[in-house]
């Protein structure tokens, strides 16, 4: 009896080969009268780790809970590995036979169980054969002494724990593995070392992976593909560099690190590459979006590194107003154009006026009209 039951709760879908982990389309999620996610649509391939970047109250979890089978979209399908979950027809897999593995902030390890129980649990809840040399070797990759396998979760530190959860949401090689700010309950030297871990195991297990987190740092130390998620629209989902370099809108820019903008005048576009007119009526050529239109307002977002302070040829005035230490350098802020704030790097940290330069083939210009900025439109 106990094993016909065991058997019930496997993942009752199979995998088909070359399809990606998951594959989301169209996902509406509403929570009475408040939309809270809006047409998702995503690939993630088999065996890549990827990571979504967004504010508070974006939908990330939401997306996560809907992915797990433990909320009902209105609208949308969900696939993995080719086998539909959720169908707005009425599809909808229960949790436990999705075959997916899930971490948490806090560890949420049982309590009464040994650590090594802990990570047994998903073998014996789906009538798996018990590896326990599997468990002692995943918990011997996560850097867990194999004296602590014995403990219960109350004796080791957090750091500890959050691993050992690493350890239980990839016992039974699951098809995908949904970790929920999984990092943001410790501490600088933990959470470097985990991620540690994170990257180098979930690799050398092939196993896919979505984390959600706040933090760009993580998002690229991680991520093979990087989105970003904002009011519920899943405004980028892709290459880490390409997100980071061509973001599709400012939300993007500003959530995947610091970034200021300047509206521009678009003068002409050619292959990449746009001419724009600054507030101060200079023009200089910048990379753009393939969406910019002649004659039209852009927005030209400029990271730190696109601005430097040394060239003699400065092509505008601005006073460093304010300067932090920040990883080995200076991150300097800039008052230009009257009242446009711009960020640079610099070994020094002189306030007052000096001369900056946007260097040549730096910066990416998009259309003022992107999703962020409708939204600032009272
Ligand atoms: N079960 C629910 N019932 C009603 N509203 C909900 C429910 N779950 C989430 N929400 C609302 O949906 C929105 C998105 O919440 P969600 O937790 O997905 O955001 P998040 O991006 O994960 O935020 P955070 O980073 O703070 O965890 C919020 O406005 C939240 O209040």
């Amino acid at each position: 009896m106990v094993a016909e039951l065991q058997v019930k709760n496997r993942p009752a879908i199979a995998a088909v080969p070359n399809e990606p982990a998951l594959s989301v389309q169209g996902l509406n999620v509403r929570f009475g009268a408040q939309t809270v996610l809006s047409n998702v649509q995503m690939d993630l391939e088999d065996g890549r780790y990827a990571c979504l970047l967004g504010e508070s109250g974006s939908g990330k979890s939401t997306l996560l809970a809907a992915i797990a089978g433990l909320i009902k979209p209105q609208a949308g399908s969900i696939r993995l590995r080719g086998q539909n979950v959720f169908t707005a027809g009425g599809l909808q897999i229960s949790p436990e036979k999705r075959g997916i593995g899930m971490v948490f902030q806090d560890a949420a390890l049982w309590p009464h169980l040994r650590v090594i129980d802990n990570v047994l649990f998903p073998l014996r809840a789906q009538g798996l054969p018990v590896d326990r040399e599997r468990a002692m070797r995943l918990l011997e990759k996560m850097n867990i002494p194999a004296t602590a396998a014995k403990r219960k979760p109350h004796e080791l530190s957090g750091g500890q724990r959050q691993r050992v959860a690493i350890a239980r949401a990839i016992i039974a090689r699951p098809r995908l593995v949904l970790l929920d700010e999984p990092l943001s309950a410790v501490d600088q030297g933990v959470r470097e070392e985990i991620r540690y871990f994170l990257r180098t195991l979930f690799r050398e297990e092939g196993i896919a992976a979505l984390h959600v987190t706040h933090d760009p740092s993580e998002a690229f130390y991680l991520g093979q593909h990087v989105g970003v998620l904002h009011s519920g629209h899943l405004e980028q989902w892709d290459q880490p560099e390409k997100l980071f370099r061509f973001p599709a809108s400012e939300n993007v820019a500003r959530l995947s690190g610091s970034v200021r903008s300047l509206p521009v005048k678009v003068v002409q576009y050619q292959s990449g590459k746009a001419e724009v007119a600054l507030e101060n009526g200079q023009k200089i050529w910048v990379p753009g979006a393939d969406t910019l239109r002649e004659g039209k307002p852009g927005l030209l977002l400029l990271r730190p590194g696109d601005i430097d302070s040394d060239n003699l040829e400065a092509a505008f005035a601005a006073e460093a107003i304010h300067s932090h230490w920040s990883d080995g350098r200076y991150l300097v802020h800039l008052q230009a154009f009257d009242q446009h704030e711009l960020l640079s790097y610099s070994q020094q940290s002189n306030l007052g006026p000096r001369h900056w330069q946007i260097y040549p083939n730096h910066g990416w210009c998009i259309p003022a009209e992107t999703s962020a900025n409708q939204e600032k439109t009272p």
